[in-house]
């Protein structure tokens, strides 16, 4: 049997980190929705009682240190399957960019054997069950648009933003998530007003949404990738009305109402870097 899913990417509109926990982690705030920049993620299930994963993009593990394949490790442990299975990524989501890309896959992987495997678990079970991969899984498993608290597995799902495009821009830089965390001065942070963007999508108030764009994470990133906060400020040069880095980065991404404004500062930015793509606000949860 084969099955083609999709994984889309995830933004982040707002970010707040609220203080550390006893257990490492960071609880956090932050509203996040989906965009259609996805990976196609390939299942064939096989005779053989094994996990093959393939990647056509060289610098992704093809092992058991991809978390498409520890979701299906996480499956085949629980739960009495019989074979195994061949995971093929094609890959569109730019790696380690405050995107989710791994994290979306392995929430992809999940809900694909949930079907093929005829497991019967139900979004929530699947996204404790992803929440073992990583704090970014439980929301790519539903996807959508929601309020993420705790670790990120907290979801409090909400109306979908207005339909409007979005620019991103990828810089080469990598920045590890966990070294971002470490470095956050909670103290002195600029908290995003959390409540201001909930009211703002569910009025579908797209201005207030730009308004309301806010990310903790950003100071941290822009001292260890300095070309971070360049595109930023050449986004919002170039007439972008709401600008924003997603995750702990290195994306950055700009809000546009129309195509033809998405693409004018897509071809701004073309100027000076590749990386730039331009997608549509998805926003609402997987069939
Ligand atoms: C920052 C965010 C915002 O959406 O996304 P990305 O930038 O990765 O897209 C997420 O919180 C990233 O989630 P994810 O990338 O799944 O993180 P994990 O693999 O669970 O954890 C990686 C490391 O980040 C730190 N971490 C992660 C989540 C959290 N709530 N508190 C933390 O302190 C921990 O040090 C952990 O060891
Ligand atoms: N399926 C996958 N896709 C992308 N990166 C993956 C995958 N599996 C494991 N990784 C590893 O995870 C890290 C990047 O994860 P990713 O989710 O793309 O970052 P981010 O959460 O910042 O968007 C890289 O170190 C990459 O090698």
């Amino acid at each position: 049997m084969h099955k083609v899913v999709k994984a889309p990417a995830k933004i982040n509109l707002t970010l707040d980190v609220l203080r550390k926990r006893d257990d490492g982690y960071h609880d956090v705030e932050m509203v996040m929705t989906t965009v259609d920049l996805a990976d196609r993620i390939h299942l064939t299930l096989l005779a053989e009682d094994e996990i093959r994963v393939e990647v056509n993009k060289g610098h992704v593990p093809a092992n058991k240190n991809n978390l498409a394949y520890q979701a299906a490790r996480l499956l085949k442990d629980r739960y009495p399957v019989k074979g195994g299975v061949s995971i093929y990524i094609d890959k569109h989501i730019p790696v380690s960019a405050g995107l989710a890309g791994g994290s979306t896959d392995a929430a992809a992987v999940l809900r694909g054997l949930n079907d093929m495997w005829s497991l019967g678990l139900s979004l929530e079970e699947l996204a404790d069950i992803g929440l073992e991969i990583g704090s970014d899984v439980p929301f790519c498993v539903f996807g959508g648009t929601a309020v993420a608290r705790g670790r990120g597995e907290d979801l409090t799902f909400i109306s979908s933003p207005p339909p409007c495009w979005v620019v991103l821009a990828k810089p080469p830089a990598g920045v590890s998530t966990k070294d971002i965390y470490q470095r956050l001065n909670l103290d002195q942070m600029n908290h995003p007003d959390t409540e201001a963007m909930i009211q703002a999508i569910e009025t579908k108030n797209f201005k207030e949404i730009c308004n309301n764009l806010e990310n903790v994470m950003e100071p941290a990133t822009f001292e260890l990738a300095p070309e971070v906060k360049k595109i930023k400020q050449r986004l919002i040069q170039f007439g972008a009305e709401g600008t924003v880095m997603s995750g702990s980065g290195p994306t950055v991404f700009s809000l546009a109402k129309t195509e033809s404004k998405a693409y004018r500062l897509y071809n701004g930015l073309k100027g000076f870097m590749d990386g730039v793509f331009v997608v549509r606000l998805l926003g609402h949860r997987h069939e």
